[in-house]
């Protein structure tokens, strides 16, 4: 099967001349969860929104399943951006029947059995949701396509360390054994026992691109303390 994910020479420059990817080539398979990692300002965002047609490159390319990012690919990527986007004054299911309408592979039954699972209310409004609850909805919407490739900006970065673990299940638990998660984050402890494969961004370049079997068998090390040696301020 042909890879999900392929940057070629992937290049942005913002109009402020800041280059924040820089020639970045990179193959993702399908059938694995991958982690993002990079201190801020490294791309990672950057990326996520070239690969999601929100941004264009600036030079070279991103291909997924072989298409160029556009309304093709919308079908396929099921996209977490890293700020909520729904409408405030929906109740719940509103915003499950909109995704219901939007895209063709939602379960909605899987939707609201996730919803139940964390006590969340259909009949609630999101604007009454505190910040962490419209994160867990969000999450919960993205999760609930068959989508061939999950990309999360910051899935946890909001939610309570309790709530990490049931949305680290749920990720595992939610995605077909072909579709692959790209996920980024800065809580590298606890999401590394779900991740198939690491990246480091560094300035815009992918210095590691690494199993994580791999750290912790040649290395001897957990991801976390690789980030810490590699980025050491
Ligand atoms: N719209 C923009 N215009 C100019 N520069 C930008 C813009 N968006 C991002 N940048 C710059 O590009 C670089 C990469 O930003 P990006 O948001 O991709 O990083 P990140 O790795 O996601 O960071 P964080 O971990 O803080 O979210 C940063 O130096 C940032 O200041």
């Amino acid at each position: 099967m042909n890879p999900i994910l392929e940057c070629i020479g992937l290049t942005k420059v913002y109009s402020s001349n800041h280059i924040a990817l820089n020639n970045v080539n990179l193959t993702l398979e399908r059938g694995q969860i991958v982690g993002l990692l990079g201190p801020n300002g490294s791309g990672k965002t950057t990326l996520i929104k070239l690969v999601n047609d929100i941004l264009s490159p600036s030079s070279g390319s991103v291909l997924i399943g072989g298409q160029i990012p556009g309304a093709e690919t919308k079908g396929i990527v099921s996209y977490l951006p890293d700020r909520f986007s729904l409408n405030d004054s929906w109740q719940i299911s509103q915003a499950l029947t909109y995704f219901e309408d939007f895209y063709e592979d939602f379960q909605r039954d899987r939707a609201i059995h996730m919803l139940e699972d964390l006590n969340i209310d259909l009949k609630a409004r999101i604007k009454s949701l505190s910040k962490g609850t419209k994160e867990k909805l969000h999450l919960i919407l993205t999760m609930s396509r068959n989508a061939q490739l999950y990309v999360l900006d910051e899935p946890i970065g909001g939610v309570d360390p309790a709530a990490r673990d049931y949305i680290l299940k749920t990720i595992i638990g939610n995605y077909n054994e072909n579709a692959t998660v790209l996920l980024s984050t800065h809580l590298i402890q606890d999401v590394e026992n779900i991740l198939d494969r690491v990246l480091f961004l560094k300035a815009g370049q992918i210095v590691l691109n690494s199993a994580v079997d791999d750290i912790r068998t040649q290395q001897g090390k957990s991801v976390d303390s690789l980030f810490r040696e590699v980025f050491k301020c």
